[in-house]
């Protein structure tokens, strides 16, 4: 099963609406999920249209208390307080580095974690340097919550995002995260590393 893009928080769907598809694929037997975002690289190693395999989250809207899990939890898709500690499965993302390495094209792949805003305003340089500090390697909007429930209803879970512009981390400069940069370098040329998409 394909998804054609998906919903976001900042469209005004509650979050347990934007995860609808996932417990979907779970009720028609869907044992795996690959996931794919765009994202702002806060990392200063990465380049636009790197790949970037996320082995971890930070999950900002779940700080605040906004999970897709809210409200009274159904017991048929997995418990009430599910464990995220190895949310990323290890061996499909050891089996995705085996195939980077393969190819050749490792310069371009990296490995690390994706932190997720509300959005849908880009963020400050003030915010970008504080998830910078938390640990954070590149930035989007979406994804966290889709992850949190194929975790709560047991499925694995393979995860990467595009690093579509770089974050903008110092003050007094003129660069903007355009939107533009973000939906161009989506659509131009394949990256090299689509085959091993
Ligand atoms: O659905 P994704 O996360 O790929 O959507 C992209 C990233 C942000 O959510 C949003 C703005 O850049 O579009
Ligand atoms: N910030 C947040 N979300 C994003 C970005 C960004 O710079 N790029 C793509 N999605």
């Amino acid at each position: 099963m394909c998804m054609k893009g998906r919903v976001h928080r900042y469209e005004g769907y509650p979050m347990w609406k934007t995860t609808v598809p996932i417990r979907v694929m779970r009720l028609v037997g869907v044992s795996d999920v690959i996931i794919s975002t765009a994202t702002g690289g806060l990392n200063r190693g990465y380049k636009i249209g790197d790949v970037m395999i996320i082995k971890d989250h930070i999950n900002m809207p779940g700080f605040s208390g906004d999970s897709p899990l809210i409200g009274k939890n159904d017991e048929r898709f997995g418990p009430r307080f599910p464990g995220m500690s190895n949310a990323y499965d290890k061996q499909l993302r050891q089996e995705a580095k085996n195939v980077v390495k393969e190819m050749g094209i490792e310069e371009s792949v990296h490995e690390g974690v994706y932190v997720m805003l509300g959005g849908p305003s880009y963020e400050t340089v003030a915010e970008l340097r504080l998830l910078r500090l938390l640990g954070a390697d590149a930035v989007g909007m979406s994804t966290v919550a889709e992850v949190v429930v194929a975790r709560h209803c047991g499925m694995r879970v393979f995860a990467f995002s595009l690093i579509t512009n770089k974050c903008i981390m110092d003050w007094d400069t003129d660069d903007e995260p355009l939107h533009t940069e973000m939906l161009s370098s989506h659509s131009g040329e394949p990256p090299d590393q689509m085959p091993a998409v």
